[in-house]
């Protein structure tokens, strides 16, 4: 089997993507999005910590250090964690357009092993946008920022309302992060444009 599937290919109608006016200028760090996300909270112990640069237009770049407790086989990176690093590199994309979205579908190819200790160096952009659906790209590279592809994705994210969260979350966090004094982090954790 190979190429992606249909439901990752925009729509005739699907539009180039917008940048929004109050993104962070590129080569800014976006800094986590909620500090117990996997993968870029920074007050997550198991976590990833990933972190994103925005780029130009709705692209960016991110590094993750692949650590012990992230293995599959000896001394590897297990896949699901690869995956979830392309799935946080994607999410963070819609930060730069300032739309809450989910994960509907990834498709990710793994190319090449990961050791750990390895710096993974992952890219992103937005390729089309078409009502809700944000279709996006991403790709990790080992070795250096322009080392071989280890890693790519395609992926689905699909806009939704705050209440995506409100509803399905667990109360105890949802309550937490909604009386955070601080209004950005607020914000943040659930992506809403302050
Ligand atoms: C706070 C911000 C978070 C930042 C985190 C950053 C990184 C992490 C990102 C994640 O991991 S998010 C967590 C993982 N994802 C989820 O938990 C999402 C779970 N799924 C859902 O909640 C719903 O299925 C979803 C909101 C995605 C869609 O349900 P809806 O009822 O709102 O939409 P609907 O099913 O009507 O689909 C809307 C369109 O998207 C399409 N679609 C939805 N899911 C799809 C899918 N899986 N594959 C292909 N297409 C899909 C669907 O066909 C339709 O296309 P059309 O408009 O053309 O008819």
């Amino acid at each position: 089997m190979s190429g992606i599937s249909a439901s990752l290919t925009p729509p005739a109608d699907a539009v180039a993507a917008v940048r929004h006016p109050d993104a962070p200028a590129p080569g800014e760090l976006l800094g986590a999005h909620y500090g117990q996300c996997f993968g870029c909270g920074e007050d997550q112990p198991h976590g990833l910590h990933l972190q994103a640069r925005a780029g130009e237009g709705v692209s960016l770049t991110a590094e993750f250090t692949v650590q012990p407790a992230h293995q599959g086989a000896p001394g590897l990176a297990h896949g699901g964690v690869l995956a979830t690093a392309l799935d946080e590199t994607l999410g963070s994309l819609n930060w730069l357009l300032r739309t809450i979205a989910v994960t509907g579908r990834l498709e990710t190819d793994f190319v090449r092993p990961v050791p750990v200790g390895t710096v993974l160096y992952l890219e992103a952009e937005v390729t089309a946008v078409a009502g809700r659906k944000i279709y996006s790209r991403a790709a990790g590279r080992i070795g250096g920022p322009d080392g071989p592809v280890a890693i790519r994705a395609e992926a689905l994210f699909i806009e939704v309302k705050v209440d995506h969260f409100v509803d399905n979350g667990r109360p105890q966090e949802i309550k937490a992060a909604m009386s955070d004094p601080d209004q950005l982090r607020r914000a943040r954790a659930f992506e809403v444009n302050p």
